[in-house]
């Protein structure tokens, strides 16, 4: 059977970004917090006008034009996503027919005509489900090409323990036979258990009482009748409507930060484990790098440091590290485990395996699905920058989305991953954005801006019905 993974790749992210020192200023944070703690360095900022779906069809389109794909040849497009704008309606629909549009003077109407279209979610590690299943899809038969897509916007409260995480923007990458870049091996490390670390629940207010709030704050005559007279003689498309209870969808999560952490640690280990119950694997000698969901930049680093004590164990190595930092006494376990991960070993380790993954998310933030595929982008990109041939090299990678699961899974570099990764530019595109102040951000954030700011992103929203029959149906429009 010929090897199946990835074969191109492509990215997008908002043209806009705020300086980490200039939001750790506004809040009152110690920017060294941020910087040197997390490894956050600028935040990207979707503009006004894009979204989860143009995020995608910015990427989607860049996949096809940087590798002259066919639509035609494309038999599904998966889309990750946990910034769906549409509870029924696939964002993946959306972001199809802006390219199709798009491509039609090519390869003509509906190119995407027999191609199958869907969402999937599950937080952070939806893109890494639809990757999961394309591949088991391809696998099947050796013409069969898949696009993979993963899209989000991570948006946090204003003055939140989440806000300096935030980032947006898409990656997308082709899925085929004999890959150009990623072998990806059919073998995966799955652990799930329902949590309630991070989660974006519809929440319920009674219409009455918010309107009761209303009519106190404006001194007006709040008893009941009142407002029921009023709801019942409104011409108010909104209080009329006969529901008692007014649904209210935010973009931003309920989560506990410490909590979250723990489970991504739990979850993650019982990943590893259970790929290495199918698979017998020395992860510090086998893996060459490790790419993982980054919340934010030096998350990886942060949370594989137990299973990295563990491996160091199993592989005989633990007695380097008790010769550099001296032996474990039980008494002082917080202290030694402090000098442990400022040790040389460890710092080499991350040095050596992670830290060119980083780099790509302290310029941006947390990109939710994209995140762990960044992450894979910014690697590739910083060896093809710096002459670093990782051909034939095995790349583990450590998936988590909240709620939980995690899926631990492995690639192998292929010979030809410079001629997809040459003209890809991560780095020199994201030093072309455009900085802006916190101000403005805030202003982007709360939605109090109605036109885009500078020129805007070639592909945004540009109207949403409001016909009885298309009610919210979102029109976009490409520059
Ligand atoms: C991620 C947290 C919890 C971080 O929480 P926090 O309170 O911002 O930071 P912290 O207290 O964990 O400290 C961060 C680091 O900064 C250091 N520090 C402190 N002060 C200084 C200073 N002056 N100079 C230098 N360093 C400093 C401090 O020592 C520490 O480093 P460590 O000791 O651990 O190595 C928070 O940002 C948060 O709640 N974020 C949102 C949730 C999240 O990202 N959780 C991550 C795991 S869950 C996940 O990944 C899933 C997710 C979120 O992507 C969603 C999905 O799946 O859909």
């Amino acid at each position: 059977m010929s090897a199946t993974g990835i074969d191109a790749i492509a990215f997008y992210v908002p043209q806009l970004y705020v300086p980490m020192d200039e939001l750790a200023e506004a809040r009152g944070i110690p920017a060294e917090k941020l910087k040197k703690g997390l490894g956050l360095q600028k935040m990207a900022v979707p503009n006004i006008g894009e979204d989860a779906a143009t995020f995608a069809a910015n990427a989607l389109l860049n996949l096809i034009l940087q590798n002259n794909i066919n639509p035609n040849d494309i038999g599904r497009v998966y889309l990750g996503t946990e910034s769906a704008i549409d509870g029924s309606k696939p964002t993946a629909t959306y972001a199809v027919e802006i390219v199709e549009n798009q491509l039609a003077s090519t390869y003509g109407e509906r190119s995407f005509k027999h191609c199958d279209i869907l969402d999937m979610t599950f937080a952070c590690v939806g893109a890494v489900d639809a990757l999961h299943n394309s591949l088991d899809w391809v696998r099947n038969n050796p013409k069969r090409k898949a696009v993979v897509i993963a899209s989000d916007l991570s948006k946090y409260d204003i003055n939140s323990t989440g806000e300096y995480t935030q980032g947006a923007g898409a990656v997308a990458l082709l899925i085929s036979h004999n890959p150009s870049i990623l072998e990806i091996k059919d073998v995966w490390g799955v652990a799930s258990k329902s949590e309630g670390d991070f989660f974006k629940p519809r929440r319920t207010f009674k219409k009455a009482a918010l309107l009761k709030a209303v009519f106190k704050d404006l001194n007006l005559d709040a008893s009941d009748e009142k407002i029921q007279e009023f709801m019942a003689s409104s011409d108010s498309e909104f209080w009329s409507d006969s529901n008692t209870n007014v649904e209210v969808f935010k973009e931003e999560p309920v989560f506990d930060g410490q909590f979250s952490n723990a489970c991504y640690n739990d979850r993650i280990t019982e990943a590893l484990n259970h790929f290495s119950e199918q698979k017998e694997v020395s992860f510090n000698d086998n893996w060459h790098k490790i790419v993982f969901h980054l919340p934010y930049a030096f998350h990886g680093r942060r949370i594989i440091f137990d299973n990295w004590l563990n491996w160091l164990k199993s592989s005989g190595l633990y007695f380097s590290l008790e010769n550099e930092i001296g032996p474990m006494v039980d008494t002082d376990k917080k202290e030694w485990s402090k000098k442990a991960y400022k040790s040389e070993m460890y710092t080499t380790f991350i040095n050596s395996k992670i830290a060119q993954g980083e780099l790509a998310s302290s310029e941006i933030g947390n990109m939710y699905t994209a995140s762990i595929f960044m992450s894979l982008l910014s690697l590739l990109s910083d060896s093809y920058n710096n002459d670093l041939d990782l051909s034939g090299k095995t790349i583990g990678f450590i998936a988590y989305g909240s709620g939980s699961k995690s899926k631990v899974f492995e690639g192998v570099v292929q010979d030809e991953w410079v001629s997809k990764i040459a003209d890809v530019n991560l780095f020199e595109t994201l030093n072309e954005r455009t900085s802006i102040d916190v101000e403005t951000y805030e202003n982007i954030h709360r939605a109090k801006l109605e036109k885009p700011i500078h020129n805007g992103s070639k592909i945004s929203l540009d109207f949403i019905e409001r016909d009885e029959t298309n009610y919210g149906l979102r029109r976009y429009s490409v520059k």
